[in-house]
C-alpha cells in the first residue's frame, strides 16, 4: 500500500511535492477536528449524568480551572457550547480541506498531461515511427484522468479516514480498553478478509480495463481515418463491431470495479453493526456494572459509530479503487519515468547557407529493419541550386529527406552545411533555414491566413507577406475570388472544403512564409495540374536565392532542376541534368518513357 504513496511522490515535482505534504497535514488536521467532537462527548454525558464529575474527571477539572467556572451546571453549559464550537469550526476546516484535496488532485490531471505531452514531443522523430499515435491520446487524457480520480484522490482520502479510525479507536481505548481491543480485532479481521478476497480480481480487472481502453482509442482513431473506405465498402457494421468488443470490455470492467468497491460495504456494515450490538449486550450481561453508569460509554460508542462507519466504508472504497487503477498508474509512471525531457539547443538563429550542403557517406537503418535504407550515400548540393531526387519505391528518398531535415540522425556519415556538421548543437539553427512541404498537408481549424503563417499568433501575422507567398503558390486568386471571407475563411476539418491541390498550395505558401534559405518539397506538387505546377515552380525559381530540393515521381516536375539524382538501394546511382540523364541513362529514359506513355 505504501508503494502507491511512493509512486505519487515519484511522479510529482518540487512544488507539487510540498503541496502534497501540506495537503496530508491538512487532511490529518481535518481528521483531528472530526474526532474531537466524538472524544468530548463522553465527558459531557458523564457531567450531565453525574455533576460531581466536574471535580473527579481530570479533563473536566482542568476545563473548570481554565474557564474559572465552579458551578457544575454552568460548566456543563459552557463545556457543551465549546463542543458545539469545535464541531462547527471542524465543519469549516473540513470544507476548506475538501476544497484543497479535490483541487490539488484534479489540477494534477492538468499538470501531468502537460508534462507528459512535453516529454512525448521532445522525443526524437524515430521514436514516433514505431508507435500508434492514438495511444498517446489515450494515456495522456483518459488514463491520467483515471489515475487522478481513482488513485490520487483515494490515496489522500485514505489518510484522512485512517486517521479518523485510529483516533476514534484511541478514544474508545481510553474510555474502555476491552471495547476498543475487541472492536479493532474484529474490524481488522473483517477488512483483511474482504480485501484479500477481492484484491486479485481488482488487479485483473484493472489490467483488462487498460488493455480495452487502449484498443478502444486505437479503433476510433483508425475508423475516423478510413471513413472513405468504410463508406465505400459498406463497412459501417463491421467497424461498429470492432468498436463493440473493447468498448464492452471497458464498460464491464468499470462496472465490475464499481460493484466490487460498493457491494462488500453492506456486508461490512452489517458485520460492524452486529459486532457492536453484540459487544454492548455482552457488556450489559457480563460487566456487572450499574447500567446508568454505562450510559456515557454507550453515548460515546453511538457517536463514535456515526463517524466510524462512513470512515471505514470509505477506507474500503479507497483501497479498492487504488487497487483497480494500479495498472493504469503503473503505465503512467513508466511513461513518465522512461521518457526523459530532452532539451533542444536553440540559439534562435538560422544556420546560413552560402556555399553548399554536403551529404557525407550517409548510412541509416530503421530500428528492427532487416536492411539499411541508406548505404553510404554521398552528394553535394550547391547553395542556390535546385536538386531533384528520383528513384523507385523503397529506394530511400524519404529517408534521405528526413535525414536532411534533421528528423533522423544517420547511423554513420554526416550532413554538413557550409562545412558545419548538423548535430544536436546546430540542428535547430539548421531547421530554421528550411521550409518543408510534405505530401499530405495538415490544416488546423483556423483561417487560411493562420494556416499559411502556421505557428504565428493571429495578431502577429504579416498579411502582406501572406499575400506575397500565396501569390507564389498560385493561391491568391482562388482566395480572393472564390472565398467570400478571403484569407479569414476557415480551413481545417470544419472549414472550407479544399481540394488536394489547394491544400498543397497552402502548404507551399506556409513553407515560404518564413523566407527560408532552403525549400524541401516532398511530392509537394503531385496534386497540381501541369500548368499550375509549372507556375508554382517558376514562382519559386523567381524568388532567386533559394536552394530547392525536390522529390517527385513525375520526372516532368524535375525537368528544370540544375541536377537530378537517381537513388537505388540507398545510394546515388546516377546524376545529371534532365537532358544529360535522358541522353546517357537507360533507366531514366525508361522512367521518362513510361511517364510519357501514361500521359
Ligand atoms: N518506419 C520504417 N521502419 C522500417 N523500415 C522502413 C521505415 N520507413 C521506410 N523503411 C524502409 O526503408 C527503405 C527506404 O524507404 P523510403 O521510404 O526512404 O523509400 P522511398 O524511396 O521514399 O519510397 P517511396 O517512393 O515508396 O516513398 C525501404 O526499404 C522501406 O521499407
Amino acid at each position: 500500500m505504501l508503494l502507491v504513496y511512493r509512486q505519487i511522490w515519484g511522479i510529482l515535482k518540487g512544488k507539487e511535492r510540498r503541496q502534497f505534504l501540506a495537503l496530508l497535514v491538512i487532511t490529518f488536521c481535518m481528521a483531528l477536528f472530526e474526532v474531537a467532537g466524538v472524544a468530548l462527548i463522553m465527558p459531557l454525558l458523564s457531567l450531565i449524568n453525574d455533576p460531581s464529575m466536574a471535580q473527579t474527571d481530570p479533563l473536566l477539572r482542568a476545563f473548570g480551572q481554565v474557564t474559572g467556572i465552579e458551578d457544575a451546571h454552568r460548566l456543563t453549559l459552557v463545556f457543551g457550547l465549546t463542543i458545539l464550537v469545535l464541531l462547527l469550526s471542524g465543519m469549516v476546516v473540513r470544507g476548506a480541506g475538501t476544497y484543497g484535496q479535490t483541487r490539488f488532485c484534479i489540477m494534477r490531471a492538468y499538470s501531468l498531461s502537460l508534462r507528459i505531452l512535453a516529454r512525448i514531443l521532445s522525443q526524437p522523430y524515430v521514436w514516433f515511427l514505431s508507435r500508434n499515435t492514438a495511444e498517446f491520446g489515450q494515456s495522456l487524457l483518459s488514463e491520467i484522468d483515471q489515475v487522478v480520480r481513482r488513485t490520487f484522490l483515494p490515496a489522500v482520502l485514505l489518510v484522512s479516514n485512517v486517521t479518523v479510525v485510529a483516533l476514534i479507536a484511541l478514544t474508545l481505548f481510553l474510555a474502555d480498553p476491552r471495547v476498543a481491543i475487541g472492536a479493532s480485532i474484529g474490524l481488522v479481521l473483517i477488512y483483511l478478509g474482504v480485501y484479500a478476497l477481492l484484491r486479485g480480481k481488482l488487479d485483473e480487472m484493472g489490467k483488462l480495463r487498460v488493455q480495452h481502453n487502449r484498443d478502444r482509442f486505437v479503433t476510433v482513431s483508425e475508423v475516423t481515418k478510413s471513413i472513405k473506405e468504410i463508406k465505400l465498402m459498406g463497412l459501417e457494421d463491421f467497424s461498429v463491431t470492432r468498436f463493440d468488443r473493447p468498448s464492452l470490455g471497458v464498460a464491464t470492467t468499470q462496472s465490475f470495479a464499481a460493484v466490487l468497491t460498493r457491494l462488500p460495504r453492506y456486508a461490512i456494515e452489517g458485520a460492524i453493526y452486529g459486532g457492536f450490538v453484540l459487544m454492548i449486550l455482552m457488556m450489559v450481561v457480563f460487566s456487572g456494572r450499574d447500567l446508568a453508569q454505562m450510559v456515557p460509554l454507550f453515548g460515546l460508542i453511538g457517536v463514535a459509530s456515526m463517524k466510524l462507519f462512513p470512515a471505514l466504508q470509505q477506507i474500503y472504497g479507497n483501497l479498492a479503487y487504488i487497487r483497480f487503477s494500479q495498472a493504469a498508474f503503473d503505465n503512467l509512471c513508466e511513461t513518465a519515468h522512461s521518457l526523459e525531457l530532452r532539451q533542444r539547443f536553440d540559439n534562435g538563429k538560422a544556420l546560413p547557407l552560402t556555399d553548399r550542403i554536403t551529404l557525407e557517406g550517409l548510412h541509416f537503418a530503421y530500428p528492427g529493419a532487416d536492411r539499411a535504407a541508406l548505404t553510404g550515400l554521398s552528394a553535394e548540393i550547391p547553395a542556390g541550386s535546385s536538386v531533384g531526387f528520383v528513384g523507385g519505391t523503397g529506394a530511400g528518398k524519404t529517408t534521405l529527406i528526413d535525414i536532411l531535415l534533421g528528423l533522423l540522425a544517420p547511423d554513420r556519415g554526416a550532413v554538413l552545411v557550409d562545412g558545419v556538421k548538423v548535430n544536436d548543437q546546430t540542428i535547430s539553427s539548421w531547421q530554421r533555414s528550411i521550409g518543408y512541404v510534405p505530401q499530405q498537408i495538415f490544416l488546423t481549424d483556423a483561417s487560411i491566413a493562420e494556416n499559411i503563417a502556421f505557428g504565428v499568433a493571429p495578431e502577429d501575422i504579416d498579411m502582406d507577406r501572406v499575400q506575397q507567398v500565396a501569390n507564389v503558390a498560385q493561391l491568391h486568386d482562388f482566395v480572393v475570388n472564390e472565398l467570400p471571407e478571403g484569407y479569414q475563411a476557415p480551413a481545417g476539418e470544419r472549414g472550407t472544403r479544399l481540394s488536394g491541390g489547394q491544400r498543397q498550395r497552402i502548404g507551399i505558401a506556409r513553407a515560404l512564409y518564413r523566407d527560408p534559405a532552403v525549400l524541401v518539397l516532398d511530392e509537394a506538387t503531385s496534386a497540381l495540374d501541369n500548368l499550375t505546377e509549372r507556375a508554382v515552380i517558376d514562382g519559386i525559381s523567381a524568388l532567386g536565392d533559394k536552394t530547392v530540393i525536390m522529390i517527385a515521381h513525375r520526372l516532368n516536375t524535375l525537368r528544370d532542376c540544375d541536377c537530378i539524382m537517381m537513388l537505388e538501394h540507398g545510394q546515388i546511382a546516377a546524376k545529371g541534368t534532365y537532358a544529360e540523364l535522358m541522353a546517357h541513362n537507360a533507366a531514366f529514359r525508361h522512367m521518362a518513357g513510361e511517364e510519357n506513355k501514361a500521359n
